[in-house]
């Protein structure tokens, strides 16, 4: 980071996009007025019924959560929080400790995929066994530990509660999920404004490795889901939580939920932050068809496996895998 006449310059301090963020042709986003839509499904929480959650995820693998139960100053304080920290100088965000039990906080030039950086910047710690992992985290701002622990405690209340109504939905035991997930992991996202988002992603395409993820995206847009081999893109709706379905999930249900790729575009005008939390299986749960779900008719289209082999085989947390699957709570 150069320091110029007491400024903290930043990388996306920039007229035009700097070389290295240039996706490949086929990653590149092009034309991104097409395809401007806010039809992933709305599940008014008080008042929806398990048939919507089970039909919203298995067209969209994703939908957008209103009345949640959460106290509104819940999610502004953690938004503001996570505003503070992005907004911090660049020394007091600099917590990337290989391989130690703590958090990381990845620059774009410290990450690239495929060889080009992420148009963001971004921040990942574990969150089980929350008493534990509290006091590892970042303690710049002064509230952060704090204002995102009691975020971490709604949004555990707010899966259990989608768990159960998925449970019951598939009919599985109502405590199926529950028993054996954790809210493992929170990533906080900042993406910079960009001169030509054309040109540059903040998250390439995935599925998410969890069970699944709840994402605040504080009334922003820019999320892009996979709908019939076209980006569509998430809506703006203000206090809502978007809720996605992971790949531990589809393959519980033996593929009748659906795991959908997403992305995240840039845009030129606004930031995006976003405070995303896996929920996801425990590392040593064995992941496989619920039996229920398998028959005769309906073989298993997935073998079991353990958690943790799957996150090691696909690098599922990247170069971070043991900072943020061991977490506090680990022997190892
Ligand atoms: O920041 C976002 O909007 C999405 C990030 C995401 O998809 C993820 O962390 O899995
Ligand atoms: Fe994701």
């Amino acid at each position: 980071m150069e320091m110029q006449e007491g400024k903290d310059f930043r990388w996306f301090d920039v007229k035009s996009v700097p070389e290295g963020y240039i996706m490949s042709k086929e990653l590149r986003p092009n034309n991104l007025d097409s395809s401007f839509c806010d039809s992933i499904p709305i599940i008014d929480l008080e008042n929806t019924s398990i048939e919507a959650i089970i039909k919203a995820s298995q067209e969209f693998g994703f939908f957008n959560v209103i009345n949640h139960g959460f106290r509104e100053t819940t999610m502004t304080d953690a938004m503001n929080v996570l505003k503070e920290f992005f907004d911090m100088p660049t020394i007091d965000r600099s917590g990337v400790i290989p391989n130690s039990k703590n958090w990381v906080y990845i620059n774009s030039t410290d990450y690239s995929e495929n060889g080009v950086y992420l148009w963001r910047e971004n921040l990942k710690h574990p969150c089980h066994p929350l008493e534990k992992c509290i006091p590892l985290w970042p303690n710049k701002p002064s509230t952060y530990q704090e204002v995102i622990a009691a975020y971490i405690v709604e949004i555990r209340k707010l899966s259990l509660r989608i768990f159960e109504m998925i449970c019951k939905g598939l009919g599985l035991d109502p405590e199926y999920l529950n028993d054996m997930s954790e809210v493992q992991i929170l990533a906080a996202n900042f993406y910079p404004p960009c001169p030509d988002p054309s040109l540059t992603l903040g998250t390439l395409p995935h599925r998410d490795p969890s069970l699944i993820t709840i994402l605040n995206q504080a009334g922003a847009t820019d999320l892009q889901v996979m709908k019939d081999d076209e980006w569509i893109t998430v809506g703006a709706i203000p206090n809502s939580l978007v809720v996605n379905i992971g790949r531990q999930l589809e393959i519980i249900s033996n593929g009748k939920l659906k795991s959908v790729e997403h992305r995240v575009v840039t845009n030129m005008h606004e930031a995006r932050r976003t405070l995303v939390t896996h929920v996801n299986p425990s590392p040593d749960s064995i992941i496989e068809p619920a039996s229920v779900l398998v028959s005769e008719s309906e073989p298993p289209r997935f073998k079991a496996f353990r958690y943790r082999d799957f996150v090691a085989s696909n690098r599922a947390f990247g170069d971070y895998t043991n900072v943020l699957q061991n977490g506090a709570g680990s022997e190892s």
